[in-house]
């Protein structure tokens, strides 16, 4: 039986969505890790689903899974997206998507132009979370990283190069990070501007990570580093990142559509 998915991307950070709002589909761990792979399967770094809203005022209920099974708190990439999707749907030019994270409102600038406001960062070491009580803004690791939570775990490290990508798979499962962390790199290339590679968790690196150029900005204006207004050229291209001044994170940056399928899951493991 074929189920229809759309193929999207942000900034090359890719995405197969499902829409489960007229019903759930059999879509476990195993079956989403065979179909997130990109020799055998569909191929994406993130798996979405959209399932029925349960809170007042959102528009769809938007959940994120790894390629590796594991499912995300948030997604800012796949978020823009999302949000991209809906507002051709109804022709709401702002949508509201309920997320782990939280209900993340989005304006729809332009077609392919998206603003995702992804909620306030959380910076407790609880909130990341670490193991043990600990500094976010200066982590007890080699290379002095700062973490937050965007609604999953991130750290970052600013560097002058990116020498340590390689380290980003080990530094993931480092013993500090009990539900793993996506590991950020940033080069500042000025107040306002920084590069960024992440190596996500679940994923590995990836050509962009919203959530993950939240984070570096947020962590770069707690170290002085950045102006709240950041832009952050990643692998795959460009995003402006604000913190404002009542502390929400509006990510902004395009989302787009490669194309549209469908697919017999049961032809995948379950
Ligand atoms: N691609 C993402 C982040 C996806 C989730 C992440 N790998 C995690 O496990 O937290 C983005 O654009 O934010």
């Amino acid at each position: 039986m074929p189920t229809f998915f759309y193929k999207m991307h942000g900034l090359g950070n890719d995405f197969v969505i499902f829409d489960e709002r007229p019903g759930p589909l059999p879509l476990t761990p195993a079956r989403i890790a065979a179909l997130a792979e990109r020799r055998r399967g569909i191929g994406c770094d993130q798996l979405v689903t959209l399932s029925p809203a349960t809170r007042a005022g959102a528009d769809a209920f938007v959940r994120f899974f790894n390629p590796d099974g594991s499912e995300a708190g948030a997604c800012g990439n796949a978020s823009r997206c999302v949000a991209d999707l809906l507002w051709r749907a109804s022709g709401n030019a702002h949508p509201v998507l309920q997320t782990l994270a939280g209900l993340l409102p989005a304006t729809i600038n332009a077609p392919g132009l998206v603003t995702v406001d992804m909620g306030i960062p959380r910076l407790g070491w609880q909130d990341v979370p670490l193991a043990a009580p600990a500094d976010t803004l200066h982590l007890p690791l080699p290379g002095d990283p700062a973490a937050l939570s965007m609604g999953n775990p991130h750290a970052t490290f600013f560097v002058p190069d990116f020498a340590m990508l390689g380290e980003g798979e080990g530094l993931e499962h480092a013993p500090l990070f009990p539900q793993r962390a996506n590991i950020g790199f940033a080069i500042m290339q000025g107040p306002a501007r920084m590069r960024l590679k992440v190596h996500e968790r679940g994923a590995g690196v990836t050509e962009a990570c919203g959530s993950g150029a939240c984070a570096a900005v947020v962590n770069a204006v707690r170290r002085g580093l950045a102006e709240r207004v950041c832009d952050v050229e990643l692998d795959g291209g460009m995003l402006r990142i604000e913190w404002t001044q009542d502390d929400h994170v509006l990510m902004t940056g395009p989302a787009a559509t490669a194309y549209e399928g469908t697919v017999d899951l049961t032809a995948y493991p379950s």
